[in-house]
């Protein structure tokens, strides 16, 4: 395939690496030195699109694909207030977009397994729920977007639990936690990759469980595989429908 990488940044590097081992060719690259070279005649060179931009830049880039009616992979976070209407776009205009807040299998494996936990969990009140996502200083976004699909799950499948808040290091929520909210904790510290870990607490006892990246090559390896899996396909795809997890 040929490859549009859109953000050369931690994450575009490591995709560019990934690309080329398993037999992808890079066509244009993207990076906040050259944006004027995102182009509808540029991407058009393109048989797919990858965003791993940054939360203020990923909705121009995806509207820029659907301009050039190229598809497109977004794993960027910090947009998805849009996600919506980009859907509702992405089909009237008859393109192409798959997203994902993680690309890792792990990830995805624990996001399956997080709901199964939290269906069980619904019929032990006693216990209360937590999310603790901890990342690199540099992140831009909080809270992180793999947390946010966790929490997600949980709101789902526990009819105590309606919506959740964030709690940024140094930046407590300003009103006291009710208990319909579930909290995710976010920690900043320098070269994590990514952490999170869903915690039931009782009285009694903690039932935890987590995921831990090593390095980013599992979120990089899992794009591209999800750029490989949308060759041929319309429409608007979440990585979840890569996968078919049973209970
Ligand atoms: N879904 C997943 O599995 C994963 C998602 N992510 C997400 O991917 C995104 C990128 O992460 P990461 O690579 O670590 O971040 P980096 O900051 O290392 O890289 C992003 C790059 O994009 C550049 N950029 C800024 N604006 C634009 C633009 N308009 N078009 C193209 N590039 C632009 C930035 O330039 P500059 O710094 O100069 O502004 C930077 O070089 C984040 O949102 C992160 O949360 C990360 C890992 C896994
Ligand atoms: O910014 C990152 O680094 C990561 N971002 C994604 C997220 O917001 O969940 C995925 C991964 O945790 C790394």
């Amino acid at each position: 395939m040929k490859i549009a990488l859109l953000g050369y940044g931690k994450m575009g590097q490591i995709i560019e690496r990934f690309s080329l081992e398993r037999g992808h060719e890079i066509v244009l690259k993207i990076g906040i030195e050259n944006l004027d070279d995102l182009t509808v005649d540029n991407l058009e060179k393109a048989d797919v699109a990858i965003d791993f931009s940054a939360p203020h830049a990923a909705v121009d880039n995806i509207y820029k694909c659907f301009e050039a009616n190229v598809p497109v992979v977004v794993g960027t976070t910090g947009w998805y207030g849009e996600l919506q209407r980009i859907k509702n776009d992405c089909e009237a205009s008859n393109n192409t977009l798959l997203y994902g807040s993680n690309f890792s299998i792990g990830v995805n494996i624990f996001f399956h397994l997080n709901k199964v936990l939290a269906k069980l969990m619904n019929n032990y009140p006693a216990y209360e729920v937590q999310v603790e996502e901890i990342h690199h200083t540099q992140k831009l976004d909080a809270p992180s977007g793999t947390a946010m699909t966790i929490a997600e799950g949980i709101i789902e499948e526990m009819d105590n639990k309606k919506e959740w808040v964030n709690e940024l290091e140094g930046t407590p929520i300003s009103e006291k936690l009710r208990n319909d909210q579930l909290l995710i904790e976010s920690l900043r510290i320098e070269n994590v990759p990514g952490t999170h870990t869903v915690v039931y607490s009782s009285e009694v006892d903690d039932i935890e469980i987590k995921h831990t990246a090593h390095s980013r090559a599992g979120f990089a390896l899992g794009a591209v595989v999800a750029a490989e899996w949308l060759q041929n396909k319309k429409g608007f795809y979440s990585i979840a429908d890569i996968f078919n997890f049973r209970d």
